[in-house]
C-alpha cells in the first residue's frame, strides 16, 4: 500500500511518475485496427480502450475490479454562509451513504463498482482558509494517506468522489492558486446560492488567496493552506494510482480542483486520468481546459460524490467490451479498406 512518510516524501513522488506501457498501448492501437469497423469509427471509445490498456499494462484490457471512494470533511469557511446547507448536511449525507440512499450509492451499485466511505474527522472543521491554513502539515499528511490507501493494488480502475458542504469555496481558491484568475470567475452557486452569498464566497477566496499565496511554495503547502481533507485525501488516491499506473475516472469540481496544485507542479500529472463529466459548476469547464481533459459527459450535474464518474464507468465498459470482443477482419472474413 502507497503511504507518503512526510512532505519531501509526498513532493519526490510527484517529480517521478510512472508512465503508461508503450508495448500495450500500440498492442491495443494494433488490435483497433484489425476490428471490423473503418479505422477510427468508434471515436473516443478507441482511445479509452488504448489508455486502460496503456495503464493496465496488457493489451486487451478488463473492468472487473472498479472501486469508488467518497470522502467526506467539513470546512471552517462554510461558517461565513459561504453553502445553501448548513454543515450538518455533511455528517447526515454520510449517515445515507453507509445506509446506502445516496445517488452515488445507487450509482456504484448500477455500475458494478466498490464503494467505500471514507468520514474524515467530521467533527473537526478545517481552519477558516480566509483567515488561516485549512490544516496542519500532520493533517494534511493524514488526509492525503486516508486517500492513498483506497488506491488497493488489485483495482483496475479507480474514481475517487466528496461530501463536504463548503467545498467549492476552498476548490475555487486552489483553482485560482495554481491556474490564476481573479476569486469570481471561479466561484460558482455550488449548492444552489443566492446573490448574497456568492459575493460572501468570493469575498472569502479572495481574502484566502490575498493571504496564502505568497505562502504556496509547493503542492502540498498550497493544499494544507487552500484545501481541506477530503480534498488532499481526493488528491492522494490520484497520486497513489499513479504511482500504481492505475488509471482513474475524475468526477466534477471539486475532485479537478484537488489536484490543480498537482497539475501546476507537473503538467504530466493527468495522463493517467479521464474526466467523466463537465459539471454545471462555474469553474469546472475552464479547469478542465488547465488539466487538458475533455469530459466524456456532459449532463449538467453538480452533486459530487463521484456521481459523474459512476455514470461514465458503462461508457468504459463498453470500450472495453467492442476492443476485447469484436470479431477482426480476417475472423469475419471482411474485406479491408483499399
Ligand atoms: O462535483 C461538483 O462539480 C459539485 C458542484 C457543486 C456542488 N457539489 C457538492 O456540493 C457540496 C459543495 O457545495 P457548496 O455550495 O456547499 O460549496 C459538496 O458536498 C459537493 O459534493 C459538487
Ligand atoms: C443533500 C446534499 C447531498 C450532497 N451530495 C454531495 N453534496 C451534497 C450536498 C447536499 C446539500
Amino acid at each position: 500500500m502507497i503511504a507518503f512518510a512526510d512532505r519531501a516524501a509526498f513532493l519526490a513522488a510527484l517529480e517521478d511518475l510512472p508512465e503508461p506501457c508503450s508495448a500495450s498501448t500500440m498492442a491495443a492501437r494494433a488490435r483497433q485496427g484489425e476490428l471490423t469497423k473503418p479505422a477510427g469509427s468508434l471515436g473516443r471509445l478507441e482511445e479509452i480502450a488504448t489508455f486502460m490498456a496503456g495503464w493496465q499494462q496488457v493489451r486487451t484490457p478488463r473492468l472487473d475490479r472498479v472501486r469508488g471512494a467518497v470522502f467526506a470533511a467539513n470546512h471552517g469557511v462554510a461558517a461565513r454562509g459561504v453553502s445553501a446547507f448548513p454543515a450538518e448536511v455533511t455528517a447526515q449525507m454520510v449517515a445515507n451513504f453507509m445506509a446506502g440512499g445516496a445517488a452515488i450509492n445507487v450509482l456504484a451499485r448500477s455500475c458494478g463498482a466498490e464503494l467505500a466511505i471514507v468520514p474524515l474527522d467530521l467533527d473537526q472543521p478545517t481552519g477558516d482558509i480566509a483567515r488561516e491554513p485549512a490544516l496542519t502539515e500532520v493533517e494534511c499528511l493524514a488526509a492525503l494517506n486516508a486517500g492513498a490507501a483506497v488506491a488497493t493494488a488489485d483495482t483496475q480502475l479507480l474514481f475517487v468522489g466528496e461530501m463536504g458542504i463548503g467545498n467549492t469555496t476552498p476548490a475555487a481558491a486552489l483553482s485560482a492558486a495554481a491556474f490564476g484568475g481573479d476569486a469570481a470567475q471561479w466561484c460558482g452557486r455550488g449548492t444552489g446560492i443566492d446573490n448574497a452569498a456568492l459575493s460572501r464566497k468570493i469575498e472569502a477566496v479572495d481574502q484566502a488567496l490575498a493571504l496564502h499565496q505568497g505562502h504556496c511554495a509547493d503542492a502540498l503547502e498550497t493544499l494544507r493552506r487552500l484545501g481541506g481533507r477530503e480534498i488532499a485525501a481526493m488528491a492522494g488516491a490520484i497520486l497513489a494510482a499513479r504511482l500504481q499506473r492505475m488509471p482513474v475516472l475524475l468526477d466534477g469540481f471539486i475532485a479537478c480542483a484537488a489536484i490543480a496544485p498537482l497539475v501546476a507542479r507537473n503538467p504530466q500529472f493527468t495522463s493517467h486520468c479521464l474526466a467523466a463529466h463537465c459539471s454545471a459548476e462555474t469553474g469546472h469547464a475552464q479547469l478542465l481546459e488547465h488539466l487538458k481533459l475533455e469530459p466524456l459527459l456532459h449532463l449538467g450535474l453538480r452533486l459530487g460524490e463521484g456521481s459523474g464518474a459512476a455514470l461514465a464507468v458503462p461508457l468504459i465498459r463498453a470500450a472495453l467490451a467492442t476492443h476485447g470482443e469484436m470479431a477482426t477482419f480476417d475472423q469475419a472474413a471482411v474485406a479491408k479498406s483499399r
